[in-house]
Formats: C-alpha cells, sequence, structure tokens
C-alpha cells in the first residue's frame, strides 16, 4: 500500500525519494473534536477520512511535533491540527474532489516543507533520525521479528513493549500517526501500491472501499439532501465504516481477515524482487523490494536483531503491517477491540441518525397532522354553524307553534308541559282521526245565505286530542281583510264505542248551543242538529236546524259545509270552506 497525503494539491506518498523527509500521519478518528478540526483543515469535499487516510508533515506547523525521548523519533502532539495547504490551487481545479498529482515537487511548498519536516538527504532516507525517528513504527515490525533469530525476537519484543508504552499514552489515531516507517514499508508492500494510489485520491484502498461497499456503508447512505445534521452524523459513521463492517458480517474476525488481506498484498509486491529461497526471515527479508529499500522512511535494522542479519535484512515494516501490529501486537488495544469499540460508536452515531431520521419524520408527520387538524376544524366550525342556524330555525318554529297553540289552546297549552310527547290516541275516536290536526282556511271560506249578501271569511280549524276518547275542536272565524274576529265555535266529537254513531256538540259565541248527530263513513263526517239551544236574548232570526257535512277530499284537505233553517229560511247552505292542514 502507497501510502499518499490526503491533503489537495499535495501528491506526498511514500517512496517519492524527495519526500524522504516527509512524515505520514492519520487522522485522529477516534478524536472527533480535533478530527472535526482536521476537516476544516483540509476542505475536502464529500470525502470522508478512512484509517487508511493520512497527511503529511508539510501541513503541519513545525510546533505540532514532539521529539520521543527515547530515540528522538518524530512525534506529533495530540493536539497537533494542520494549518498549511495549498487550497487556492484545489479552487482553480474544476471537479474539486481529487487530489492533483504534483509533477513539480514543489518549489512553492519547498518552504512549508521546511517548516513542516527536517530537511533529508538521501543519508537520512537510510538511517537519520529525522527520517526513522518519525514513528517507533520504524522499528523492525515485531512479527517479522518472531521468525528471526531468538536474539533478534527479544530485542524486537524490547523495542515492541517500549514502543506499546509510547503508543499507550498515545490515542490510536497517534499511534497510526507513526508515520514514515509505517508508510515505507507500506511502499515495500509492492504492487498492493497501486491500488493504494488510487486509494490515495479518495483517502482509502480498493480494498476499503471494498469495505465500504461491502458494509454498504457510507456518508450518502446517512446524508439526506439538505441535511447539515445529518451529513456531520454520517461523516462520523464513515470514520468507523470499518467496525460497521465487522458489525454487519459478525461471522468473520476481523484481525484474521485483515492480516490475510494484507499479507496477500504484501507479497507480490516483492515477488517481483524475490529474496530467492526461503531461508528463514532472518536470512531473507521477505519485503525489502527495491523501492522499500530506498524508501525515504527505509529504517535500519538495529544491531539489536542479531549481528547474522546482512545488511540488507533492514526489514522496513510493511505499512499495512504496521497497521496490524498496532492493532494486534504493539498496541494495547487489539484491533477486534478497536473494532469493536468503534461498533459502538457505529451504535451510538446510528442511534443519533435514528434520532434525526424520526426526528425529522415526526416533525413532518406533525405538520400533516396539523394540517389534517386545521382542515378538520374549518369543517367541524361551518357545521357548528350550520348546527346553530338549525338550532335557531327550531327555536324560531317552536315558538310559532307554542303561539299557535296559545291562540287555538291557550288554556291547555299553558298547562301541558312543552315539549311534551303527544298523548297516545284513544282508539274509539280512531275513525275521526282523519280529522286531526289544524288546519286554516285555503281559499277563504264562502258566506252564503238568501237573506245574506255573500261573504268571504278565514278561519282556523282545531281538532285534537288529550288521550281521551273524544276529539275537541274549535272553529274560529276572522274578517278577511281585517282578521277582526267573528264567528267562533268550540266542542268535542264523540263516538259511541264500537259504531260509527258520533255526536257533536258545539257553543258558538252567537249564543247557540247544539248538538249535532250523525255517522262517519270513512273520511267523510254527515251529521244533522239533534238539538238546539240559545240564550234567550239570542238574535232573529233563530236558527231551527243545522247540518253538517266534513270530508277528507282527495287533496288531503279537509271541507266543510253548513246548511241551516231559520224562522223565515229553509234549509239553505250558509258556509263552505276548504282547509289545509298547516300542523299535524
Ligand atoms: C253553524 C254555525 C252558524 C250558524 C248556526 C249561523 C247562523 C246564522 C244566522 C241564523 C244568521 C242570520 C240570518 C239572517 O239574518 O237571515 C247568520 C248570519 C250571519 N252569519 Fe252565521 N251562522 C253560523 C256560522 C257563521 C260563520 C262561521 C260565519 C262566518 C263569519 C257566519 C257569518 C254570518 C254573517 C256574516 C251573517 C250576517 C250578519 C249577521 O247577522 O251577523 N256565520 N248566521
Amino acid at each position: 500500500m502507497v501510502i499518499c497525503c490526503a491533503a489537495a494539491n499535495c501528491s506526498n506518498r511514500q517512496g517519492k525519494g524527495e519526500k524522504r523527509a516527509v512524515s505520514f500521519h492519520r487522522f485522529p478518528l477516534k478524536d472527533s473534536k480535533r478530527l472535526m478540526q482536521w476537516l476544516k483543515a483540509v476542505q475536502r469535499d464529500n470525502w470522508t477520512p478512512t484509517k487508511y487516510s493520512f497527511l503529511c508533515s508539510e501541513h503541519f506547523t513545525k510546533d505540532s511535533f514532539s521529539k520521543r525521548l527515547e530515540d528522538q523519533h518524530r512525534l506529533l502532539k495530540p493536539t497537533a491540527v494542520p494549518s498549511i495547504f495549498h487550497l487556492a490551487e484545489k479552487k482553480r481545479r474544476a471537479g474539486g474532489h481529487g487530489r492533483p498529482r504534483r509533477r513539480d515537487t514543489g518549489k512553492a511548498s519547498a518552504g512549508l516543507r521546511a517548516q513542516a519536516s527536517d530537511p533529508v538527504d538521501g543519508k537520512a532516507a537510510a538511517g537519520s533520525p529525522s527520517s526513522s525517528s518519525a514513528s517507533p513504527m520504524a522499528k523492525p515490525e515485531p512479527r517479522k521479528l518472531k521468525r528471526a533469530t531468538p536474539q533478534g525476537r527479544t530485542a524486537a519484543r524490547a523495542a515492541r513493549e517500549t514502543a506499546g508504552q509510547e503508543r499507550g499514552r498515545q490515542p490510536l489515531e497517534g499511534r497510526a500517526e507513526d508515520g514514515p516507517a509505517s508508510a515505507a514499508t507500506s511502499c515495500s508492500q509492492g504492487e498492493a501500491g497501486t491500488g493504494a494510489e488510487d486509494a490515495g485520491e479518495e483517502g482509502a484502498t480498493p480494498a476499503d472501499r471494498g469495505l465500504v461497499d461491502r458494509s454498504g456503508v457510507s456518508a450518502d447512505d446517512f446524508t439526506p439532501p439538505g441535511s447539515g445534521a445529518c451529513k456531520f452524523i454520517g461523516s462520523l459513521h464513515s470514520y468507523s465504516f470499518s467496525s460497521k463492517h465487522a458489525r454487519e458480517r459478525p461471522a468473520v474476525p476481523r484481525e484474521p481477515v485483515e492480516r490475510k488481506r494484507l499479507r496477500r498484498d504484501a507479497e507480490p509486491g516483492c515477488s517481483g524482487s524475490s529474496p530467492g529461497p526461503e531461508k528463514g526471515p532472518a536470512q531473507s527479508p521477505p519485503r525489502a523490494c527495491p523501492s522499500a529499500s530506498s524508501s525515504l522512511t527505509a529504517t535500519p535494522q538495529k544491531p539489536a536483531q542479531g549481528a547474522s542479519a546482512p545488511p540488507t535484512d533492514v526489514t522496513p515494516k510493511p505499512a499495512a503491517e504496521a497497521v496490524q501490529s498496532e492493532h494486534s501486537d504493539a498496541s494495547p488495544m487489539s484491533i477486534n477491540e478497536v473494532i469493536l469499540s468503534a461498533s459502538g460508536a457505529c451504535k451510538l452515531i446510528d442511534s443519533l441518525h435514528s434520532y434525526c431520521f424520526s426526528s425529522r419524520q415526526s416533525k413532518s408527520q406533525v405538520c400533516c397532522l396539523r394540517e389534517q387538524v386545521e382542515k378538520k376544524n374549518g369543517e367541524l366550525r361551518t357545521l357548528r354553524q350550520r348546527v346553530s342556524r338549525s338550532d335557531s330555525q327550531v327555536r324560531e318554529l317552536r315558538q310559532k307553534l307554542d303561539q299557535l297553540r296559545r291562540l287555538s289552546l291557550p288554556h291547555l297549552s299553558s298547562l301541558l308541559p312543552p315539549g311534551r310527547e303527544p298523548p297516545k290516541m284513544s282508539p274509539v275516536v280512531e275513525p275521526l282521526s282523519w280529522m286531526l290536526g289544524t288546519w286554516l282556511s285555503e281559499p277563504p271560506g264562502a258566506g252564503t245565505f238568501p237573506t245574506l249578501q255573500p261573504f268571504r271569511y278565514l278561519e282556523e280549524a282545531h281538532i285534537s286530542h288529550v288521550g281521551q276518547p273524544m276529539l275537541n275542536f274549535s272553529f274560529n272565524a276572522f274578517h278577511p281583510d281585517t282578521h277582526k274576529p267573528m264567528h267562533r265555535e268550540c266542542g268535542f266529537i264523540r263516538l259511541e264505542p264500537d259504531t260509527n254513531k258520533v255526536a257533536f256538540v258545539s257553543a258558538q259565541n252567537t249564543g247557540i248551543v247544539e248538538v249535532e248527530e250523525g255517522e262517519v263513513n270513512g273520511q267523510e263526517l254527515c251529521i244533522a242538529s239533534h238539538s238546539i239551544a240559545r240564550i234567550s236574548f239570542a238574535k232573529e232570526p233563530h236558527v231551527e236546524q243545522i247540518t253538517r257535512k266534513f270530508r277528507l277530499n282527495s287533496e288531503g284537505n279537509l271541507e266543510q259545509t253548513v246548511s241551516m233553517a231559520t224562522t223565515t229560511q229553509p234549509l239553505t247552505q250558509h258556509l263552505h270552506v276548504t282547509y289545509k292542514k298547516v300542523t299535524p
């Protein structure tokens, strides 16, 4: 894997001779606050770093580094934030995301580089403290040393322990920042470098991308359009994508896979310059390909590795293996532990996403529900207005009805409780039920008699019952023009039970009291005066005979025809009126 600088407009990568003094430092993926500072400084759009993303030392001020006491190796301070970039060049480029390859190693940045790293010449690349001291990873890789001589193993273990202790004081990415040596050894992995260069464009190797693809995790997955919060959460998520991958493939042990992949990546790269027959790691440097040996971060093997080791046994540690050793051998935290830790972070980030999405979804639902509620409230207001109008109409009708009742049956209306259910009609008067109701003359009644000028009149006929076996009636005539009350009479209509014989009893305002009897047949009642009495001072001519006929015509209107005989006139029709029912 070739380690490339992820900064825009920076072409620094491992293996470039002139960059030997350049160290490479991982992004502080586990320190979100500092990571955001890094990302803000890098200013790469739509890009998220992975654990294989590096920034070279050129982007840090000189005071960003410290020297390790024991060997003066350069370490990036835990609080360091990159600040030196050539962003203007990036902005001039269309497309923007990719990192342009710098053909010229850069006079423009030379000064800055001078601030960020010590000048290095070829000797330094071979073993100057400035190149090798940038990282404890410059030491022989511990796992390699296990295959070496016992002395070498012992020395390696000591070195590893020292490094481990140092790393234990550093955050995880701080260990990754151990830079130069790991970068150099990464370059020694040969053909993997091709992929690594590609990955350098995006800050991840193809294998890394594969992890992303397999896990299905990308920033876009968690970044709804226009959601700044989700972009931020998504960027957090992508930092721990590998752990998410591990989480989605829990059956596959992460660490072995990692090792397997790294070995596969590493071995072919060095096969081209095969060290020859396997005579043991100590005799045949397994990954000392030419490019690696010329790497600016190549670190000579320390004498502690064993005197028997030839000079070519200076084995730069492959970056990938360095990473592996960081997580599995030298680090107090295995890669699985890191993954599990990151997985926990992923869960936390997932919960943030879930909250973010559910919150927005809930807000959207609340908006929809609010609109529906407002719409329903509008409909409810309309209905209430209609009900209110209907109530008002009902009140008006009840007032009219009460008024009519007072006019017709003032005493009864005042005595009967308002709104009381009508009494059940006696079956005795059932044959006369067609007469029930309040009727108004329509057209006006016609009055005739041989001694009189024809006249018109208005009349209300109110025929009712109160549950008794009789009907109550009242006829009230009014002048058609002046509405002045005229003739009035009231009384009862009775039926002889189980017969159609009807008795009609009436008292008139003219001083006449009379009884008429007759029969009801269907919807016609014919009666004739049975007895007539009058007051002593009744006006003459006195009526001596009265006949009436009530019928319900084919149009549902009630008709009444009255004939009379007086002391001067034979039985002659006096009245005829047709009523239309106005209430039941
Ligand atoms: C069954 C009921 C009624 C009887 C028995 C009755 C009887 C009489 C009699 C005996 C007369 C006098 C006739 C004459 O002078 O030769 C009369 C006149 C008259 N009746 Fe009737 N009548 C009755 C109903 C009505 C009704 C309902 C009206 C309607 C307004 C009415 C209006 C008149 C008028 C306007 C006169 C002429 C002026 C008058 O004498 O006051 N009558 N009626």
